[in-house]
């Protein structure tokens, strides 16, 4: 079976830079506008300190100001002004569609995985919330560190124009710096992703706990559970604080850097202006371009953003590299719903086996828990793919079929139903394409559950949150829902377990006259069930032991014991017969094929 979990972490992170380049691509024209925007700032960084010193030198000694020469300075500060504020805007608006975009391909991914996920809910959707948000900045990050390093190359190029012996000392520490800056990123990419892990362990805990509060109330282990959740916090300060660390270190060796930078760069400069090479206006100019050239502030705040972007980046592709099944592209051929495994082996627990349901017939499988029931029933609809063998509908192999053809022709009611909707109309409505709403009413009928829905305060316009409903009232809508859209096969795994008997015979005779041509395989419990199937299926040991009708599998003691050690069976099943009878029941079939 395709495995559902996330691989182990590899860094660097596989996939997360080039997720991070497609997040770009969908961000448009706005990483574009960041770009101009951070472009035209670092123009005018570049020029301000050279209109400044020119401004300098225009005035006359002990004379007043030449009002023109400023003008430059005021139109560029200006220009810096305007950017920083369309730069503003367009990163907003970048970031949002970044971020959107990988929110969308992560949840249409997570979606497509289905069932076969087996990640912590509150772990995924970390990723998909907060991760994205973070991995959503690179768009516009991304242009800003690089034009941010423009003012320093700028500022190096006029100064080796003014001055070349500064430019030539501040040269020199420059591969210092580069190094510095990608230490920090790596360090930076590294802590970010721990504490982002971290941060999904809580939230996994927080989701499983919430899942399962009932239990938790009813244990009246709350306080343990406190603990349990919150356990890896210490864990979340140590990667904060690593990460604070990170930071405050690059930031007080850049302090440094540019300190020692501007010092040299002063006594250079004050050297060139005493041997008269250099004008007080240049001075003025050469110290301010050494700190453009050495003062990496701006990009180190991009490039913080950029690592942590990286690091969400690197959540985010951990879930996308988890296979999604994929479908193919043929409808199923007509036919009467024929089930085939072929040498199917899953889930450590079905190994090699084989077994043909006939098409339109009511098709009990049962065994002792945890033989592999339930999971057989998933196979039958691809709901799980086996590690070897195949499964076919009406010898079409399932993995060939459209998945919308593979939906509509095989459709499932659970024993515990999760209902999605607004309404509860809308609950029995959910599947591929929505049926006339006198269909559903019709349905719901079929299910049991038109009595109660009625009785809800606003019928079936209620709100789901305001219809708390109980097992069996869920297991109803549930029927109702996979009633609704029945296609060729039909799947109740376990669908009926929390319904009286007499409700469950009730629905087994409508599901019989309405659907008593289509295939219907049961997962069943109760020895009555099976006695009303058509055929029953025995799984034992990973592989079917006994197929057969109910009363010829009776005589052995070993299928006997698979209903429990009081072999009575149930009154459905009991009825004139001291053998399990044959009453018409849940699944008992129409035509054959
Ligand atoms: N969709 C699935 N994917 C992978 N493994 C599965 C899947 N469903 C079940 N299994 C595994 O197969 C084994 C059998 O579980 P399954 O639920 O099929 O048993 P069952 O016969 O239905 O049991 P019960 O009667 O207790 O419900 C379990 O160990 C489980 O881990």
């Amino acid at each position: 079976m395709t495995s559902g979990t996330i691989p182990a972490p590899r860094p660097p992170a596989p996939g997360a830079d080039r997720l991070l380049l497609r997040a770009t691509r969908r961000a448009g024209g706005w990483t574009a506008l960041v770009a101009a925007a951070a472009l035209a700032d670092a123009a005018a960084a570049t020029l301000l300190p050279l209109a400044l010193a020119r401004a300098i030198d225009a005035v006359p000694p002990g004379g007043p100001p030449a009002g023109q020469a400023f003008w430059p300075c005021a139109a560029l500060v200006a220009v810096a002004a305007a950017a920083e504020v369309l730069s503003e805007l367009a990163s907003g608006s970048g970031t949002a569609r970044a971020t959107a975009w990988l929110r969308h391909t992560l949840v249409r991914h997570l979606l497509a995985v289905g069932p076969a996920l087996r990640v912590p809910p509150g772990d995924v959707a970390g990723r998909v919330v907060g991760g994205a948000a973070e991995a959503g900045v690179a768009p516009v990050a991304a242009p800003e560190a690089v034009t941010g390093l423009l003012p320093a190359v700028g500022a190096l190029a006029v100064l080796a124009f003014i001055d070349w012996r500064t430019a030539l000392a501040i040269a020199v520490a420059l591969p210092a710096i580069a190094l510095l800056m990608r230490v920090f990123v790596r360090d930076i990419t590294a802590s970010a992703h721990r504490y982002l892990t971290v941060q999904g362990t809580i939230a996994g805990r927080l989701a499983e706990a919430l899942t399962g509060a009932r239990t938790i109330a009813a244990a009246g282990t709350a306080e343990r559970e406190v603990a349990r959740i919150l356990a890896p916090l210490p864990g979340l300060r140590a990667e904060g604080e690593a990460m604070w660390r990170v930071q405050g270190g690059i930031a007080a060796r850049g302090l440094l850097a540019l300190l020692l930078l501007q010092v040299a760069a002063i006594g250079v400069a004050g050297a060139g202006l005493a041997a008269g090479r250099l004008t007080p206006g240049e001075l003025v100019a050469t110290v301010q371009y050494a700190g453009l050239a050495a003062g990496f502030g701006p990009v180190l705040t991009q490039v913080l953003r950029l690592g942590r972007a990286r690091a969400g980046a690197r959540r985010a592709a951990e879930v996308l590299a988890v296979p999604a099944p994929v479908h193919g592209t043929v409808d199923p051929p007509p036919g009467p719903g024929r089930l085939e495994f072929r040498g199917v082996t899953a889930g450590g627990v079905l190994a090699d086996l084989d077994l043909v349901v006939p098409g339109g017939l009511a098709v009990a499988v049962v065994g002792r828990s945890g033989s592999g029931k339930s999971l057989l029933a998933a196979l039958a609809g691809r709901l799980a793919d086996p590690d070897r063998g195949e499964v076919l509908l009406d010898g079409t192999p399932l993995p060939r079929l459209r998945r919308e053809a593979l939906r509509r022709e095989i459709g499932y009611a659970f024993a515990r139903p999760a209902l999605f909707g607004a309404t509860a109309l809308d609950a029995i409505a959910f599947g591929p394409d929505r049926p006339p709403e006198s269909w559903l009413r019709e349905a719901a009928r079929a299910a049991r559950a038109d009595g109660f829905v009625r009785r809800l305060p606003r019928g079936y316009a209620t709100p789901l949150a305001d219809a708390p409903m109980s097992g069996g009232e869920l297991q109803r809508m549930g029927l109702a829902r996979a009633f609704a859209h029945a296609g060729r096969v039909l799947v109740l795994d376990d669908a009926t377990s929390s319904l009286d008997t007499v409700t469950e015979l009730e629905i087994s005779e409508a599901l019989v006259s309405r659907f008593g041509d289509r295939t219907r395989l049961v997962i069943a419990h109760r020895a009555g069930t099976a006695a009303r199937a058509d055929l029953v299926v025995w799984l034992d040991g990973g592989t079917v032991r006994a197929c057969g009708t109910h009363r010829e599998l009776w005589r052995d003691p070993g299928y006997r014991a698979v209903f429990g050690p009081a072999t009575t069976p149930e009154p459905a099943a009991a009825d004139g017969a001291d053998e399990p009878g044959s009453s018409g029941g849940i699944v008992r079939g129409g035509g054959g094929s």
